[in-house]
This record gives structure tokens, C-alpha cells and sequence, in this order.
């Protein structure tokens, strides 16, 4: 039976999920909310998510959100189909992947998070981005690119020598970094540069990249 994804296209969070689930080449359904209407923070979508958020997963009696713990899901659920995210055949591997798992929510997403919404979240609400909040969180961002830089001059990806769930969590808010001015920060760093140009590259991200239009027109 399909599952269903609750969510938007055009949303980084949701994307996260969907390029997941196609890498493992599960069969699943898109249920759009419409943010805009605030469908999000109402019933019934609040019975899948209280916190209001996009997106939420049901398969079959399970429902869960948050993309990142959706996505785990999946990798596990279909560890035998499309490509191994997880490396459950190491332990040391999968040790590995959970390392850099974290380090993408708790190091990354916090530094770019911030700079993604001043440029395409804080326009849709009439506001203009703030650069003060841009350039903090470069800072903080170029410092973590200044980890990865070292980490893949020794290993391809983040993990290991292998592409896994950690480098897929980074795709879809980087993809739309990567369409800010401030692309150079990536760029810069060589080996950042050819990590981002693979992995961004995959058919899995390509099929979700190009319904990514947050900020393009009629968005
Ligand atoms: N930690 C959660 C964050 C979800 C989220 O921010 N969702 C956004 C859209 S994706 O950028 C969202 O729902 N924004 C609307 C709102 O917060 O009201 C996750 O990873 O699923």
C-alpha cells in the first residue's frame, strides 16, 4: 500500500522525505497542504503533527513527523531496496552515518536555516531579509563548511567513502542556499564544492529539485 506524505513540494522539509523515499524506490503518494491557507495549523493535519508543521507520513496505522525520523523510517522500512542510506551491515558505519546525522541537524540546519527563511520566507511576508541575521549565521555556517571541508578531503561523503542518509538530510535546504547570493560559501571550499555538485546531482534529488520553486514567480 502507498504512503502518504503530507506536505508541500516546494518545502525543504518535505523534499527531505521525498528524495528518501525515491532512493529507495517506495511507492508513495503526495497529499498537498496548502501552507498558505494555513491548512498546517488546523485539524485534521494537527492530528498528524501537533507542532503545526509540515510534513507528516501515514503507513497504513503509523503516523509520524518530522522529516528527519520520517526519513530513518524509510531507510529502514526498505533497507533492502535502492541504495543503502544506513550501512546496517556496520555497525562502525552506521555509527558513522548517525554522527554526521546529527551534526547536520545540530551544527548545519541551525546556521542555514535562518539565511533560507531571510531570503525566500521573510519576502512572502512582506518583509525584507535582514541582513544583520544573514551575515551572523554565515559566520556560524562558514565555520561548519570549515569541518566538512577537512572531514571530505579524507572521505568522499560525510559518513565514509559511501552516500548516505547524513549527506541526503543537507540536500534541500542547500539546494536553495545554493540560489542566494551567498553560493560562494559552498563554492569556496573545493572539496565542499565537488561533495555538493554529487550528491546534489543524484536522479533521487534531481526528481525533487525541480519542484523546489520557493520563491520563483507566482510562488
Ligand atoms: N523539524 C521539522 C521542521 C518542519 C518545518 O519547519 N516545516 C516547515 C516547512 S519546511 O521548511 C513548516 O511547516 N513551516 C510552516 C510553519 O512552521 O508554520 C522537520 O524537519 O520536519
Amino acid at each position: 500500500m502507498a504512503l502518504k506524505l503530507y506536505g508541500a513540494a516546494m518545502s525543504p522539509c518535505t523534499s527531505r522525505v521525498m528524495t528518501c523515499l525515491h532512493e529507495k524506490e517506495a511507492d508513495f503518494e503526495l497529499i498537498p497542504i496548502d501552507l498558505f491557507a494555513g491548512e498546517h495549523k488546523q485539524l485534521p493535519f494537527l492530528a498528524k503533527n501537533p507542532f503545526g508543521q509540515i510534513p507528516a507520513l501515514e503507513d497504513g496505522d503509523l503516523s509520524l513527523f518530522e522529516s528527519r525520523a520520517i526519513s530513518a523510517y524509510v531507510a529502514e522500512k526498505y533497507k533492502e531496496a535502492g541504495h543503502d542510506l544506513i550501512r546496517c551491515q556496520s555497525l562502525k558505519e552506521a555509527a558513522e552515518v548517525k554522527v554526521w546525522m546529527e551534526v547536520e541537524s545540530q551544527q548545519y540546519h541551525p546556521a542555514i536555516s535562518p539565511i533560507i527563511f531571510q531570503f525566500f520566507a521573510a519576502p512572502l511576508q512582506g518583509k525584507v531579509p535582514d541582513q544583520a541575521i544573514i551575515d551572523e549565521n554565515l559566520e556560524k555556517l562558514g565555520k561548519v563548511l570549515d569541518v566538512y571541508e577537512e572531514k571530505l578531503s579524507r572521505t568522499k561523503y560525510l559518513a565514509g567513502d559511501f552516500y548516505s542518509l547524513a549527506d541526503l538530510f543537507h540536500l534541500s535546504f542547500t539546494y536553495y542556499f545554493m540560489k542566494t547570493p551567498c553560493a560562494n560559501l559552498i563554492n569556496e571550499r573545493p572539496h565542499v564544492k565537488a561533495w555538493w555538485e554529487d550528491i546534489s546531482s543524484r536522479p533521487a534529488f534531481q526528481k525533487v529539485a525541480s519542484a523546489m520553486t520557493f520563491g520563483e514567480k507566482g510562488n
